[in-house]
């Protein structure tokens, strides 16, 4: 029978449980981080059980580190989950990426860059932009911490099998419009509940030629348009991406020939399709306080259609058939799981190189990882920020979200190239504008968003 790339990895894992009803999912790999691990760990603990497969779990701090003085950590309570996550990975004899080691970074980066986040796995993470892990081929979802403390203790999940749907985009991206912008106008057109209840398939000429850190991208704010899942297939591009990587197969021709037939027969397996034309995609801006309200940067924004509207607009202090260029920007932060990649930070750097950011601006600029921020130095891509303006940092979440001291004054609008614009997100009050890094850096520049693809022509 003909099947998508997500039922054969799926069907691959039922420990038990029939179709149609819950299923017990073996569960491949489970990357935890200090937020949600605490409270699991102590489930194990007062059940006096071991956790069944240290061997497949990592443990990062990301979340509530401080990317300036990483070691000074005032918050109470940061600093009570950074302590409590050393010492349970210590005591379950979990590997740990803690604060300073040279491994450690955002969850959703260091599985990919140690080589453990592989085609065919089922992978988890009590975090919900764990789909990024889906760019490898991977089932890779978004758990809760009773749902962390079941995985400690048996590798396994019962789980309810969503529809499948593909999203196929073909065609070649506009100069200036990245992968960033492929994803949000894919959540702005089709909404912020479009992948509900799906397991999001992403294909098409345009994901082929992406690079993994750009698929990425893509797969990480899948969550924000509902899915729970997304995947791309793999192929050579996931394949010379893993190649040589620390936790890579070391059988690697057997590997390499079960995942080439990790891939969907045909579209009439999907349950529902969305066809994109990536020439219709321009550089997003979103003005409002969830991902689908999202804008291009050349066009106003919309009409007031109900109350969600009118409130965010009124959060923002902006108006409908206003437009992104006329915002006045205070922050910009070039980080986060969705775009804190080195790609990520070649592209803004490419664009600040030689210029200083805007008087009135604070630009920050906040590798991923440590692999990230080192190779990044190795560019010489710190000078760069550095003498623009920017300040250079420490990985962690940063300023994705308020959990650490990173955070956007209230009322300061923040170009941002993270993945929630929600209220509060960046700190009580804080207006963030979802984009590009390349559409960050320009507004750094400028002080208000341009539309790149004129500075680009
Ligand atoms: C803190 C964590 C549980 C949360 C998530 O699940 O996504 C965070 O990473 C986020 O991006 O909002
Ligand atoms: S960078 Fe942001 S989205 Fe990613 S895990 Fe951290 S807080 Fe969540």
């Amino acid at each position: 029978m003909k099947t998508t790339l997500f039922d054969k990895v799926w069907n691959k894992h039922v420990v038990a449980g029939n179709p149609g009803e819950p299923q017990l999912l073996y569960i491949d790999l489970h990357l935890i981080h200090e937020v949600t691990s605490p409270q699991a760990f102590e489930g194990l603990r007062l059940a006096n059980r071991p956790l069944r497969r240290p061997d497949l779990t990592f443990g990062t701090m990301d979340h509530n580190v401080p990317t300036k003085d990483i070691y000074n950590i005032s918050d109470l309570v940061a600093k009570k989950q950074i302590e409590a996550l050393e010492k349970n990975c210590a005591e379950f004899n979990v590997s740990l990426f803690g604060n300073g080691h040279d491994k450690q970074g955002i969850v959703h980066m260091i599985g990919p860059e140690i080589g453990v986040t592989q085609p065919g796995k089922t992978i988890v993470c009590g975090d919900s932009h764990t789909a990024t892990h889906g760019a490898f081929g991977a089932i890779a979802f978004g758990i809760g911490t009773s749902e962390v403390e079941h995985v400690f203790a048996t590798q396994t999940l019962w789980q309810t099998k969503p529809k499948n749907m593909g999203v196929k985009i073909t065609g070649d991206l506009q100069k200036g419009v990245y992968a960033k912008d492929i994803i949000l106008y894919l959540i702005s057109k089709y909404g912020v509940d479009f992948g509900t209840g799906y397991a999001v398939e992403y294909y098409g000429s345009t994901i082929e030629g992406l690079t993994m850190e750009e698929r990425m991208s893509i797969c990480n704010m899948s969550i924000e348009g509902g899915a729970k899942m997304g995947m791309v297939a793999p192929d050579d591009t996931t394949l010379d991406y893993l190649k040589g990587r620390e936790f890579a197969p070391k059988n690697w021709d057997q590997a390499v020939e079960e995942w080439r037939t990790l891939k969907t027969d045909d579209d009439s397996c999907f349950d529902r399709i969305i066809e994109i034309d990536a020439k219709d995609i321009a550089p997003q801006v979103s003005w409002g306080t969830n991902p689908g309200m999202c804008v291009s940067v050349d066009e106003s924004f919309p009409e007031i259609k109900d109350e969600n509207d009118t409130r965010a607009y009124d959060y923002m202090d902006l108006k409908p058939g206003g437009y992104a260029k006329d915002i006045e920007l205070g922050y910009v932060f070039i980080g986060s799981c969705t775009n804190g990649r080195l790609s990520d930070l070649e592209e803004a750097a490419k664009i600040v190189k030689g210029k200083k950011i805007h008087d009135g601006i604070t630009g920050i600029v906040v590798p991923g990882s440590r692999p990230v921020k080192k190779a990044a130095e190795k560019m010489g891509l710190d000078k760069i920020f550095e003498e623009a303006g920017f300040e250079w940092r420490e990985p962690g979440c940063s300023m994705c979200l308020g959990m650490n001291p990173d955070q956007v004054p209230t009322g300061v609008h923040c170009a941002s190239t993270s993945n929630r614009n929600f209220e509060g997100r960046q700190g009580k009050g804080a207006r963030t504008h979802l984009c590009s890094p390349a559409m960050a850096a320009t507004a750094a520049i400028n002080g208000h968003f341009v539309d790149i693809r004129e500075e680009m022509a």
